[in-house]
């Protein structure tokens, strides 16, 4: 693992309330690649990102973000991370909260227009927050995230909520983003958005169960969506029993993996 790496994980546990809710898991995530993180509800997609941005207790392992230890205050500013929930103040316009955040950031004014235009608010820009819908709610929590310009964007759940159009357009920006060098993990419970990312990890009861481009994950199956390809990796591993579980990599999880 290297410097093409965005995120280096190696073994990782954690453990909230009585379960074990993420199970040794070890994954590198590329960098500038829109990598989908997809899963049931309860897999351990939300624990994971909070891993990653450090904000999570960790029972054992190492969680390395941009060469550095997640949670490390070098990191603030590098990420951005939008949580399923909207983190925005009601009171304030759509504008005043993204200059109030620019300005808490440090990013510079001209940022706040930038981000606006590329999450679609221009409409809302004035409007009350209180008074969006809870997509364009959450919206404006990803342009906050987009303020200064971070080097890794974790984003949970993003699109649940939009409509098909906001949705393409809100992937398209991701492979924008993507293409002028950000890395980005997004979660996602909906199977359908597999196809829209450049790898994919698969989850489910708190392991990766496969890490895989979607064609090299639809090849890997001989299935032809990724629900059918979820099913098809869950269906080989009960077929493959503790052997598989158990064998010399288990839970190894690398940019070149492929679904076991
Ligand atoms: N604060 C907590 N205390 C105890 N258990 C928790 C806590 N938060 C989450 N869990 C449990 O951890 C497991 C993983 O939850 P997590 O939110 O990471 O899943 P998820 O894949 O993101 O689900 P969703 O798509 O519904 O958000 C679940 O079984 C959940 O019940």
């Amino acid at each position: 693992m290297g410097a093409e790496l965005a995120i280096e994980i190696e073994d990782l546990r954690v453990r909230r309330g009585k379960s074990e809710v993420l199970r040794g898991l070890t994954v590198g995530v590329p960098r500038g690649k829109v990598v989908g993180l997809l899963g049931p509800s309860g897999s351990g997609k939300t624990t994971l990102l909070r891993c990653i941005v450090g904000v999570q207790r960790i029972t054992s392992g190492t969680v390395t973000v941009l060469g550095a230890p997640a949670g490390a205050a070098s990191l603030r500013r590098r990420i951005g991370y939008v949580t399923q929930s909207a983190s925005v103040y009601d009171d304030l316009t759509v504008r005043e909260n993204l200059g109030y955040f620019a300005h808490v950031l440090g990013a510079p004014a001209s940022d706040v227009a930038r981000v606006i235009g590329e999450t679609g608010l221009g409409d809302q820009a004035t409007q009350l927050t209180s008074s969006l819908s809870g997509g364009q709610r959450g919206r404006v929590s990803l342009a906050a995230a987009l303020l200064g310009a971070p080097e890794l964007l974790v984003l949970d759940e993003p699109t649940a909520g939009l409509d098909p159009v906001l949705r393409t357009e809100l992937w398209a920006l991701f492979h924008r983003l993507a293409d002028a060098g950000t890395s980005l993990v997004v979660s996602s419970h909906v199977m359908d958005e597999a196809a829209r990312c450049d790898r994919l990890l698969l989850m489910r009861d708190g392991e990766v169960i496969a890490d895989d481009t979607p064609s090299g994950l639809l090849a890997a199956t001989g299935t032809r969506d990724a629900e059918a390809a979820f099913l098809a990796v869950i269906r080989a591993r009960e077929a493959g029993g503790d052997a598989a579980r158990q064998g010399p990599h288990h839970g190894r999880h690398t940019a070149e993996g492929r679904a076991r």
